[in-house]
């Protein structure tokens, strides 16, 4: 092996390790072997290979936006709101990656899936408990969802727990309270695994504060952040929709549902109503 100075094909370097045998090494430390082993198309169509990687990717992600959501929630619960931001603006750059990885899905046509997608049975999204639980961390709480894992001990022991505790809306509302503005008290204290339902005193909560930036500023940021993470999640649903639109048109879903029909009803929900609603009356 040459040496790098004076060699200009040569990239290696005198320092560089080139030896990695009893030393820690960048796949082992990576879990390369069981990560890229994990990609078993059932198939020969040649495009099930990126339905596979599309999915997994987007589960990858799934699983930082998660650990960061954690992260925001209970900085909020802790009145640490530097960490929360920090948290919640990685979050909506992470949303980011999901909705532009539709992109790549997108090439595929109607005839490259219909050559696979009799394989996949009657799995679906429905299925995918990390999407799940982070409607639930933003405050869409279903309990019919949580029952659809009853199968996966784990993942409905999880899905059951964060039903069961305060959203990161929850979370900021709780925290208005606690700054003196006048949040109703059925939002402070109450059975979290129900949805939050939109109120004329919250939104009012809210109008105080966008009224006022100067006063509430930090306040406003978490709001005008909670409004990011929203939209980038409507963005995701509507790629989904719309990806899906053009590569089984309005076929029924594998699990069960309408297809795109039902696709398009989640993009009426709203996770933080009352920031949305309040921006007409300013
Ligand atoms: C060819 C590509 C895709 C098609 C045709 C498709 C189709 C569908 C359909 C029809 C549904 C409704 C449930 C059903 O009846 O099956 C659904 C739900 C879902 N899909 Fe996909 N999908 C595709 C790709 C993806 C990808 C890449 C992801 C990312 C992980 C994903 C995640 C989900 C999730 C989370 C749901 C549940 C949505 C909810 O409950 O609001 N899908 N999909
Ligand atoms: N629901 C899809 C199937 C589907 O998309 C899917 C199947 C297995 C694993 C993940 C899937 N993706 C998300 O819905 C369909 O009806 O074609």
């Amino acid at each position: 092996m040459t040496s790098g100075t004076g060699d200009h094909q040569s990239r290696i370097e005198p320092g560089m390790q080139t030896d990695f045998k009893e030393r820690m090494d960048y796949g082992s430390y990576l879990g390369l072997d069981l990560l890229l082993a994990a990609q078993k198309p059932l198939s020969d169509a040649p495009d099930e290979l990126l339905f596979i990687t599309i999915h997994q990717v987007q589960e990858l992600w799934l699983k930082l936006a998660a650990h960061e959501l954690d992260g925001a929630i209970a900085a909020i619960r802790a009145d640490e709101l530097q960490p929360a931001f920090k948290s919640l603006a990685r979050v909506s750059r992470i949303q980011a990656q999901l909705v532009t990885a539709w992109d790549v899905l997108s090439t595929m046509t109607p005839s490259d899936y219909l050559a696979f997608r009799d394989a996949l049975g009657q799995s679906s999204g429905f299925q995918s408990y990390q999407y799940r639980a982070l409607e639930f961390r933003l405050g869409a709480k279903d309990p019919r969802m949580v029952a659809m894992h009853k199968h996966h001990p784990e993942h409905h022991a999880h899905l059951q727990e964060l039903l069961h505790a305060p959203s990161l809306y929850d979370e900021a509302l709780r925290l208005l309270a606690r700054r003196g503005l006048p949040v109703p008290a059925e939002c402070v204290e109450r059975d979290w695994s129900q949805p939050h339902v939109a109120s004329e005193a919250v939104k009012a909560v809210w109008l105080t504060i966008y009224r006022d930036t100067h006063r509430y500023f930090d306040l406003y940021e978490l709001a005008e952040e909670l409004v990011d993470v929203e939209d980038q999640f409507q963005q995701w649903r509507f790629r989904h929709m719309k990806t899906v639109e053009r590569i089984i048109g309005f076929k029924q879903g594998t699990g069960g549902s309408s297809g795109v029909k039902f696709l398009k009803t989640a993009l009426e929900r709203s996770f933080f109503p009352e920031l949305w609603q309040l921006r007409s009356e300013l």
